[in-house]
């Protein structure tokens, strides 16, 4: 695979929930490494846009996808559901969720037990790694005294720290980011674009926010869904300088204009909403 394969390639991608459609024709090509952000308004589709890069889809019974997706060129809609390649796939392509979900176990299991099931580490092995991960994700210094605690103990954001410690063990090339922050407060959310930043030049994080200033912040290349199109999908800096000057929606879907939302507030200003 060449380096200028696109990680991912998304062609008329399509998904259903029973009947009814809510991701609508979607193609575009995911580069490698860098941050690129899916911006949208709850219900837009991003998730389902995601859950479709590792398959995640598949945990949901009435869910059906059309098109394809490729994964270094490689087809992943030719993966059965609950195959070993799917296996795989999650670890290649890990994920973090919008609310922090550590397993109910202690801080120390959160990380070490995908190390042992993965790698067949044993105690001291598993304790480097441990501890190496951790201090990749910043939360090494306020944890290192209590890892046998109980992850549910921490606060949120270091709940989400170590959401991302136990995605990160797996070496994963991808990281995909559901909302990572919508949860948490300014300094948690900080710190998690901080990390994520420094992770961005090393493997390929795709992320969904609802927030305009955090795609602004983070992304490289930043897409827009508005009711499951995608209706722009650029280098960030040129939504956000197009944005400002409020021209009138420029876009078509199966032919209908797209009232692609005006940018409302100053370019620095944190108030307001794309979509208030
Ligand atoms: N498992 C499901 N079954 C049925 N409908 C679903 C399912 N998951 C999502 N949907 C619907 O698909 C649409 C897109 O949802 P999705 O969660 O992808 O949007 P989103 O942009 O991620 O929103 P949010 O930011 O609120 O999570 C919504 O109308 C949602 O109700």
């Amino acid at each position: 695979m060449s380096r200028t394969t696109p990680q991912f390639e998304i062609r008329d991608l399509n998904v259903f929930y029973g009947r009814t459609q809510r991701v609508f024709h979607v193609s575009v090509d995911i580069e490698r490494y860098g941050i690129t952000a899916f911006l949208g308004s709850s219900g837009s589709g991003k998730s389902s846009l995601l859950r479709v890069l590792n398959h995640t889809y598949d945990l949901f019974s009435d869910v059906r996808i059309e098109g394809n997706v490729l994964l270094d060129g490689e087809d992943l809609s030719l993966y059965g559901r609950n195959s070993t390649e799917i296996m795989l796939l999650r670890q290649r392509v890990g994920m973090v969720c919008q609310c922090p979900n550590p397993f109910p176990r202690s801080i120390y299991e959160n990380v070490a037990y995908g190390l042992r099931l993965r790698y067949g580490y044993r105690k001291r092995q598993l304790d480097e790694r441990v501890e190496q991960t951790l201090q990749r994700v910043g939360l090494w210094h306020d944890v290192k005294e209590r890892l046998t605690q109980h992850a549910l103990h921490l606060a949120a954001g270091q709940q989400q720290l170590l959401c991302l410690a136990r995605a990160l063990a797996l070496e994963p090339d991808v990281l995909l980011l559901d909302e990572p922050c919508s949860l948490l407060d300014p300094a948690a959310t900080y710190q998690i674009e901080t990390l994520l930043q420094t992770l961005g030049q090393e493997m390929t994080i795709i992320l969904t926010t609802s927030n305009p200033h955090q795609a602004r912040r983070m992304a490289d290349t930043t897409g827009v869904l508005f009711d499951g199109q995608l209706v722009e999908y650029v280098p960030t800096f040129r939504l956000f300088l197009e944005s400002q000057d409020l021209k009138p929606p420029r876009h078509e879907c199966a032919g209908v204009p797209v009232a692609h939302p005006p940018f409302p507030c100053s370019p620095d200003g944190e108030q307001g909403s794309w979509w208030g």
